[in-house]
């Protein structure tokens, strides 16, 4: 085992332990993208390997599918599994609603589309991923190429329109060339600083044509696990509303070190 895994992977790595272990046998789960997620794979793969429990995996992006894979996962379609029992993903802000931030890893259609097929989505996190507002981590709207600077135009008179005041709109870039998320789109990463209201703004946002999804998670997430350095993690559920502290062993198996993502 590696000595020096930092904090913010310790505490990332207690968030995946904590939420895979509301994985039971025979369930389709939907497999999050991000390092988040990807620890929790890894956690996911070790209790398949140490106590072959039998499930099949939705992953939400090529990578999260290339990493299931590798570590003996099954991976099957969401069109095979048709509805799932859990979602575990990561997220790049979280509010005290359990609204959600995500697609800073560019897998939001994907991630979007997997958690409102679940019965249940559970969120893990470190600590500096819960917010009071959600809105400094800049919104990734998925746009399609045709026509994306119309699009994004639009995008950013809707933003008037709404009096949103800090409304910079970028094109997210992979070098000198747009970014392409994997169902061939492209990222306008709106950084708004404050969301006043976040379930208004998703919805307005989706109805412009060229818009296909916006990273706004509102509703969806029903469980948030946060992690920290020391193994400490606490389970928010918004439906009961019970808060529970909990300790997760910080030495992961070497087994789980058996391959690398993110
Ligand atoms: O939404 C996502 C990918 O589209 C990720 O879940 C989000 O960006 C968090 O990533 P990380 O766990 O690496 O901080």
């Amino acid at each position: 085992m590696p000595a020096d895994l930092s904090p913010i992977d310790k505490a990332k790595f207690v968030a995946a332990k904590r939420a895979v272990e509301y994985v039971e046998s025979g369930m389709k789960l939907g497999l999050g993208t991000g390092s988040t997620a990807a620890w929790m794979v890894r956690c996911l793969a070790e209790r398949i390997r140490e106590e072959g429990l039998k499930v099949k995996g939705v992953p939400t992006s090529s990578r999260t599918a290339e990493l299931a894979r590798s570590l003996g996962v099954p991976v099957v379609s969401l069109d095979d599994a048709k509805w799932l029992d859990l979602t575990i993903d990561g997220a790049d802000e979280i509010d005290s609603q359990l609204n959600l931030i995500k697609g800073g890893g560019a897998a939001l259609l994907q991630e979007k589309i997997v958690a409102t097929a679940s019965d249940q989505m559970i969120v893990i996190a470190d600590a500096a991923k819960e917010v009071a507002q959600l809105g400094a981590f800049p919104l990734p709207v998925e746009v399609i190429p045709f026509g994306w600077q119309t699009t994004k135009a639009l995008i950013e008179e809707t933003l008037v329109s709404l009096d949103v005041l800090n409304r910079d709109c970028t094109l997210r870039m992979n070098g000198d060339a747009p970014l392409v998320t994997d169902e061939a789109n492209y990222i306008v990463d709106l950084h708004l600083k404050r969301i006043g209201n976040p379930r208004q703004l998703s919805l307005v946002l989706n109805q412009i044509p060229g818009v296909v999804e916006n990273g706004l998670f509102i509703d969806i997430c029903d469980i948030v696990v946060v992690g920290h350095g020391d193994g400490r993690v606490t389970v928010r559920d918004i439906n009961s509303g019970e808060v529970e502290e909990d300790h997760i062993d910080l030495v992961p198996s070497d087994n789980i070190f058996s391959d690398s993502d993110d």
